[in-house]
């Protein structure tokens, strides 16, 4: 599907770095515009892929380039005082093809946090396309300030968007994901997963021997729905050298490989595709949630097109159904012909049962509550220190 996405912040920016990045190699076509919006120069100058015109430094009056310091407050104010340049730039090159708008957002931060929503909630009463987000939630570990944002900002971001889809940099890290080189491997992470689904829907970049199997925009745009929040799960398999497309490749047949192609029998297919659902459903997903409080799931199965099949497809929609008890599920592929991997992506939408924002608002309050008391001690014991009398 054809997005035009607005990356707002250093984790929106970066993030949207990484999904242009991801488009760009593999071709997919699938991201039709990008603004970058960030109240830090630093930020801006560190994009590699977003064009230099589609980089939008905001605030400057108020914060004077250097960021908000974690403030959504602050973040809120410098978006709203640009927002008519904000609308420019999108409206730019957002045209009849576009399918709909995706607003990323570090929640944790200030400038993200703040001005996210508010984005957000502009492109919505100009276009009558959905508006989508995605949130990405601090580790636990971040601290107070940071979850104390992240609450109120998913709320507001929840209100302003058909849908958030979430990612826990917290999860992630527990799953063994590092941090090293300023969250490479997370949002690689999150390209890979993000890219797949809206990639999927970008048909008009597979040619013609699109099967009707294949996953179309109205297809996410349904799954996704009116409002409510979303889980990615994804599990991958690198295709054994005989089952790959063209004869196992040039190196292959250079080494005096086959010349025809060799590919598994349709029953190992059809068990491939139905494993890796299970794995990419019961595996680590993008926010850990009580897979039965799903509304709405759809099954993408991509990999080249021998290695996809419409048995393993119905199987693994079947299994999907009965485990999220969800009789909306919805399955389709994506024939990728130069891939040599089988992947499977499950979007779980309208997700209600999250442990993780429950933990995430207490440590919110907790913080909260926390804050108030010690400045009100801090007003009375520095009262007490200045105060002295003549005695
Ligand atoms: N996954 C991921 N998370 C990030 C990245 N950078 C920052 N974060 C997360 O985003 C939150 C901070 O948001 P930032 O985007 O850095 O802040 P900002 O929106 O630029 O706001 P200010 O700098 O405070 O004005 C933190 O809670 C981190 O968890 C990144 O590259 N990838």
């Amino acid at each position: 599907m054809k997005l035009a996405i607005v990356g707002v912040g250093q984790a929106g920016g970066k993030i949207l770095d990484r999904l242009l990045e991801y488009d760009a190699t593999r071709n997919t076509g699938f991201v039709g515009h990008a603004v970058a919006v960030n109240s830090a120069t630093t930020d801006l100058d560190g994009l590699a892929h977003v064009p230099e015109r589609d980089r939008l430094l905001v605030g400057s009056a108020i914060v004077n380039g250097h960021g908000t310091g974690t403030d959504p407050e602050v973040g809120e104010r410098c978006v709203r005082e640009e927002l008519s340049e904000i609308e420019s730039a999108v409206g730019r090159a957002t045209t009849s093809h576009t399918d709909a708008f995706l607003v990323i957002a570090g929640l944790g931060g200030g400038t993200g946090s703040g001005g996210a929503p508010i984005v957000a909630e502009r492109l919505g009463e100009i276009y009558a396309e959905p508006v989508y987000g995605l949130g990405i939630l601090p580790s636990e570990d971040e601290g107070g300030i940071y979850s104390r944002n992240a609450a109120d900002s998913l709320q507001r971001f929840v209100a302003a968007t058909n849908n958030v889809l979430l990612f826990d940099n917290g999860a992630a890290k527990s799953a063994g994901e590092t941090l090293s080189g300023g969250y490479a491997d997370i949002n690689q992470e999150i390209a890979t997963r993000f890219g797949t689904l809206f990639s999927a829907g970008e048909i008009d970049a597979l040619g013609d021997d699109v099967a009707e199997s294949v996953v179309d925009s109205s297809e996410i745009i349904n799954t996704l729905g009116e409002r409510g929040l979303t889980s990615i799960g994804y599990a991958s398999e690198q295709l054994p050298q005989a089952e790959r497309g063209g004869g196992g490749g040039l190196l292959s047949r250079f080494l005096g490989g086959d010349d025809e192609p060799e590919f598994a029998s349709s029953g190992d297919a059809t068990n491939r595709i139905t494993s890796l659902t299970r794995r990419a459903t019961l595996g680590q997903l993008t926010l850990p949630c009580e897979r039965s409080s799903t509304s709405r799931a759809l099954v993408i199965v991509s990999g080249p097109p021998d290695a996809l099949n419409r048995k393993g497809i119905d199987a693994a929609r079947r299994w999907l159904e009965e485990t999220t008890e969800c009789r909306a599920v919805r399955a389709g592929d994506y024939p990728l012909a130069d891939e040599d991997r089988v992947a499977v992506l499950v979007v779980l939408s309208g997700v209600t049962d999250v442990p993780r924002i429950e933990r995430l608002q207490q440590q919110a309050a907790d913080s909260e509550a926390e804050a108030e008391a010690r400045e009100a001690t801090s007003e009375e014991k520095t009262r007490d220190l200045l105060e002295y009398d003549e005695e």
